[in-house]
């Protein structure tokens, strides 16, 4: 977006705009990518210097036919070469030049210079002007003044003011490429920062997560076993890994086994490995995940799950680091650090006699335990932020955006999936947004809007009390609302999408005075 205050404040800027005020007795007026005006403070109450301007704007819709006027000749230069153009204004004959301002095929905004007239104008339309101002509600008096003191400009000035108008488009594009520059070096430098809310693998920059990186700092280097413990979906695996690659045996293996996934004959020859002919099947010799991470780490998720047969020989190798594999007479001997993760109480399985004692204390070293995530809030933007970025670079789009009412919903959601659910629902958004740069609520999964138990309706705030005429006009202006803004008040592109007429849409942007200019005016 480009910063409308500071290109008004630019020397170069204000010195184009003495002379064209100078010289050609015109004014010099920007409006943004929405159309939105934005000379300087211009609003309502901006204190214009040409005349003309000040007549109308004392009409009750001077200030939206500016808009229309801007709106008008914006339009109209999408899509052509970068040269101002003439046009004509709401008030026929009253002329104005225009020039866009396009960077990297995007129209960001627009930049004018108006009102004057053709040197070769009548008398009758001198009074065509007058008459049509004072029936806009001007007194006769301020209309003769307004149109009498509009400058007349030959061809070759209307030339010139063209190439006035292109260079202060120009010098806008310039200033707006060096501060985008200046930005990117200024991200550059806040991710670096940003590095302190990382660690390896894992965002996060709540109280929690900085205790978990300094505990892990801390407990890399050393040969300990460590109980990683959390919700489904908290990252206990992403820790697993955050110990094992900065610790001394970084250069070894780092294997991973669910041992909820096996039942207690497989995860024996799993862990252990087999010989040939130890069981149907056993055709060969297999090694175990104890051999393959010898001088590594394994990491044994869902310890919890585990048979108290298990339990045992998992103790033995923690003990005395020696092992027996299936069918095989004489033990091994292994050197591995053992990380271990659940996400049940097994302090609880213990006193139930579900979880050996021995081996707890034995896994149980040093205990992480991570927070769910609704219990650290703070990173949840950071991650949706990181999950876009990798999202959309993957998939080869420009990065996307969440509009503001959709990261309201997010941050308001109690993820009881915790990181592995936001992930999930952001890779599904970014598909669903396709080609749009705006990630809007309506793409939501429907467990999120109607989270906390309320009706869509609710979730989005439309209030559902009342008659149904008035809620369902609600939902319509709300429709129209965020569409208008997703579409970029395109109401072709919008018709389109809400399957109805473009004139029957522009009948209910009146009704519901979803006007941009209007909105543009309040603002
Ligand atoms: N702090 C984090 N930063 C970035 N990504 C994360 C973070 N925590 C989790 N994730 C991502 O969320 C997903 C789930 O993480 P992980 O598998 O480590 O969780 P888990 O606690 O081991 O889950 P489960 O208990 O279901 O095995 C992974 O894709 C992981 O990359």
């Amino acid at each position: 977006m480009i910063n409308w205050q500071e290109i008004k404040d630019l020397h170069v800027i204000s010195k184009l705009e003495e002379i064209l005020s100078k010289w050609f007795g015109v004014e010099q007026i920007y409006s943004d990518m929405h159309y939105k005006i934005r000379s300087g403070h211009v609003d309502k109450g901006y204190d214009f210097k040409n005349h003309f301007f000040k007549v109308q704007m004392q009409m009750n819709h001077g200030y939206n036919y500016m808009g229309q006027d801007i709106e008008k000749v914006t339009d109209a230069l999408e899509g052509e070469d970068d040269k101002a153009r003439s046009f004509e204004t709401f008030f026929k004959h009253v002329k104005g030049v225009g020039a866009k301002v396009e960077i990297g095929g995007e129209v960001l905004g627009s930049v004018f210079a108006y009102p004057f007239v053709s040197s070769s104008i009548t008398e009758e339309e001198v009074e065509e002007i007058k008459k049509h101002m004072i029936a806009e509600g001007a007194n006769e008096a301020d209309a003769s003044a307004a149109v009498d003191g509009l400058r007349r400009l030959y061809p070759r000035e209307i030339e010139y003011l063209q190439e006035l108008v292109e260079l202060v488009a120009d010098e806008i594009k310039t200033f707006h490429s060096e501060i985008s520059k200046r930005e990117s070096r200024i991200k550059e430098l806040n991710s670096e920062l940003g590095d302190k809310y990382r660690y390896h693998m894992m965002i996060g920059k709540s109280k929690g997560m900085q205790q978990i990186y300094r505990l892990l700092e801390k407990i890399s280097s050393s040969e300990s076993s460590v109980l990683i413990q959390g919700q489904n979906g908290t990252g206990k695996e992403l820790v697993a890994k955050a110990i094992h690659f900065y610790s001394p045996r970084k250069e070894k293996q780092f294997v991973a086994l669910n041992c909820s996934a096996f039942n207690d004959n497989l995860l024996d020859s799993e862990l252990f490995g087999h010989m040939k002919g130890s069981f149907t099947g056993a055709v060969k010799d297999k090694a175990g995940l104890f051999e393959v991470a010898n001088g590594g780490t394994l990491f044994l998720d869902e310890i919890g799950d585990t048979s108290l047969s298990m339990q045992v020989k998992l103790l033995r190798v923690l003990q005395e680091g020696t092992y027996l594999p299936v069918g095989a007479h004489a033990p091994k001997k292994t050197d591995v650090r053992i990380l271990a993760a659940t996400n049940k109480d097994l302090k609880a399985m213990m006193a139930s006699g579900e979880f050996r004692e021995d081996l707890y204390y034995r896994i149980n070293v040093i205990n992480v335990n991570l927070p769910s995530l609704k219990d650290r809030a703070e990173d949840i933007p950071i991650l949706m932020d990181h999950f876009l970025k990798k999202r959309c670079d993957e998939s080869g789009m420009a990065m996307k955006q969440f509009s503001k009412k959709c990261m309201e919903i997010l941050l308001d959601y109690h993820w009881p999936g915790n990181v592995r659910e936001l992930e999930n629902e952001v890779e599904r958004l970014v598909v669903l947004a396709g080609e749009d740069k705006m990630i809007t609520p309506d793409l939501l999964s429907p467990r999120i809007l109607e989270s906390g138990d309320k009706p869509v309706a609710v979730a989005r705030g439309i209030n559902t009390n009342g008659s149904l005429k008035d809620a369902l006009e609600e939902l319509e202006a709300m429709m129209i609302k965020e569409g208008l803004k997703r579409c970029n008040y395109n109401k072709s592109k919008l018709s389109k999408e809400l399957g109805v007429s473009r004139a029957s849409l522009i009948m209910k942007v009146d009704k519901y005075d979803l006007d941009k200019r209007k909105k543009a005016a309040g603002e």
